[in-house]
């Protein structure tokens, strides 16, 4: 395979990867590279000088230096593209083939094709993921299962809008380097898909369409705008031609959702409530803050909770006051063959969706085919014949700071049964990370990088804060957390050895004193 100067490949080249690793691709990601790559890591220390400064004391607030743009009642967003106007119901999920195809046919009105959360950065996915979304816009997808099952895809008339969300700015691709260099996650995805899949989209009536996750800053999105414009100058692509909604599944990003909204205002379509990233950045912003920004066990910390339903009010507002959509986020309850888990499931998302959807979000997010007609017929009863409800201004909310970072009023209890349930799920999802796979159901509920997030820095947080379990009365300890990581794995199938690197990866992330930023870094670089 050919490759510009500068850029080389260490990754494998498997069948048909040309079709993906274009040079029109390759030449956008050394562009994207080497003019926005150092801007990128600036953006990730200033993110450390931010934590710092939190463990130091500090506080979050709106910003004092862009106060103008909050104010300034002139603006809004580009209105709703192609496919993009009625998402009253969007499925996630990861891009490997049957996924794909399962996810497009399920009648949810938008796809979100992860490479993030529910996905694994291994080289063959990253690639592969891709493969299969172009096959997908060809119409040339297809899949046999091992008992015979086969998949093709229904009409286009029928088929959920593709939105890709590709990886977070701190994850490095450490298979495609540019200046000897590793390139950056979030380009990558980005470039592979406008370049190949995403140009054909466009000449479908639809454009090439993105899911932001996990930014910190409005300068993270202008980073993002920058990106956008460089590439559609470089494809010959009228500004405006992508979109992207951006996931405010960051504490800090909470307090420039405004902000954020303006810097891609001209490729806006709008916010989403990413809940489990949000619930992790809280621990992680304020971990060695002591009982203010304790949270209890996490099954405990539901939408309800003061801080968690004043961060869902000021989205809406927020959204609608500029003409954007507002997303809703993941219930992670699914189906189950069990009829009482069942029920329970169903219940619990349909109370979900309709908060959601009576506190004015446009759409929400399901995790399985199986709750998209729940979702659906919930959001219906609310909007009607309408495609979303921006028109509902939500002037009633007015969320001060101090509401956003009002932890301490969470009801609930740190338990042992809590740290087991964390330590367990942690491990368990690892071992499933590691071996290729980036979501999976565990205990019934639908477990992936931002929930594991959220196990692994509880445990953290109550481990350097000296917690007691209020059940059983022990101080959480490293030897604690060690004696029942064993004991969990032995209550798993298969030979306990077969969990040992997830095990240590726990550990890794879960009880050492440096605190890693995300749990994806380490299980990365065990990644080949
Ligand atoms: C915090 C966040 O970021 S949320 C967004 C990121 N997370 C996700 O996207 C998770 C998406 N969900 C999933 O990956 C899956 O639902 C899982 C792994 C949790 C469970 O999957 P399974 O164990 O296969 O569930 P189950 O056996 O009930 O699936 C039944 C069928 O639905 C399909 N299915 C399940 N979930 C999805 C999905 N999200 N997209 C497409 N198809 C799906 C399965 O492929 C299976 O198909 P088949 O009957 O043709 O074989
Ligand atoms: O990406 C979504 C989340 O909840 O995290
Ligand atoms: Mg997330």
């Amino acid at each position: 395979m050919q490759t510009p100067d500068g850029l080389s490949i260490t990754g494998e080249l498997g069948e048909r990867y040309e079709e993906v690793l274009t040079p029109r691709a390759l030449d956008l990601i050394v562009r994207l590279h080497r003019e926005l790559g150092g801007r990128r890591l600036e953006l990730l220390e200033a993110r450390r000088h931010r934590m710092e400064d939190l463990a130091n004391g500090g506080t979050l607030d709106f910003l004092p230096e862009t106060a103008h743009i909050r104010e300034d009642d002139s603006w809004q967003v580009a209105p709703p593209a192609p496919g993009l106007v009625d998402r009253r119901v969007e499925i996630t999920g990861p891009t490997d083939k049957k996924m794909t195809i399962n996810a497009l046919n399920s009648g949810a009105k938008a796809w979100l094709a992860d490479h993030e959360d529910a996905n694994t950065p291994q080289w063959t996915s990253v690639v592969g993921g891709q493969l299969n979304l172009l096959d997908a816009i060809n119409r040339t997808i297809d899949f046999t299962a091992e008992g015979g099952k086969t998949y093709a895809l229904k009409p286009d008339e029928e088929l959920a809008t593709i939105i890709v969300r590709p990886r977070g700015w701190h994850l490095p691709e450490k298979h495609i380097l540019v200046d000897g260099e590793a390139t950056s996650g979030s380009l990558v995805d980005f470039a592979l898909y406008l370049a190949t899949a995403g140009l054909r989209q466009i000449e479908k009536g639809q454009g090439p369409y993105f899911y932001l996750p996990k930014m910190e800053s409005h300068l993270e999105a202008r980073l993002w705008n920058d990106a956008f414009i460089l590439a559609q100058d470089f494809l010959g692509l009228p500004r405006g031609t992508i979109r992207a909604t951006v996931l405010i599944e960051t504490y800090p990003a909470a307090f420039e959702m405004e902000e954020i909204l303006y810097e891609l205002r001209e490729h806006s379509a709008g916010l989403n409530a990413g809940r489990w990233d949000y619930m992790f950045s809280v621990i992680k912003s304020f971990r060695t803050r002591g009982k203010d920004f304790l949270l209890p066990d996490r099954n405990s910390v539901t939408m309800t909770v003061p801080f968690m339903r004043a961060y869902t009010e000021l989205l809406v507002r927020t959204c609608h006051k500029r003409g954007a959509h507002a997303i809703g986020g993941m219930a992670a309850f699914i189906p189950s063959r069990d009829e009482a888990v069942n029920e329970v499931a169903f219940a619990k998302v349909r109370d979900d969706k309709t908060r959601e959807a009576n506190d004015g979000f446009d759409g929400s997010w399901v995790a399985h085919p199986g709750m998209v007609e729940l979702c659906k017929e919930v959001f219906t009863s609310v909007l009607g014949d309408r495609p979303n409800q921006i028109e509902n201004k939500r002037e009633d909310v007015h969320v001060t700071a101090a509401q956003l970072l009002d932890v301490a009023a969470t009801p609930g209890e740190v338990t042992e049964a809590g740290l087991r349930n964390n330590i367990s799920v942690g491990i368990q999802y690892l071992k499933a990370w590691l071996g290729g796979l980036g979501a999976v159901a565990i205990f019934n509920l639908m477990e992936d990088a931002a929930t594991a997030e959220i196990s692994r820095s509880q445990v953290w947080q109550w481990l350097h804060n000296d917690v007691t379990l209020a059940d059983t009365g022990h101080r959480v300890t490293r030897e604690l957390v060690e004696r029942i990581a064993d004991e969990e794995i032995a209550k798993l199938p298969g030979d306990p050895a077969d969990y040992e690197e997830a095990r240590q990866t726990f550990l890794e992330v879960a009880v050492a004193d440096e605190y890693a930023d995300f749990l994806t870094l380490p299980a990365y670089q065990r990644m080949s």
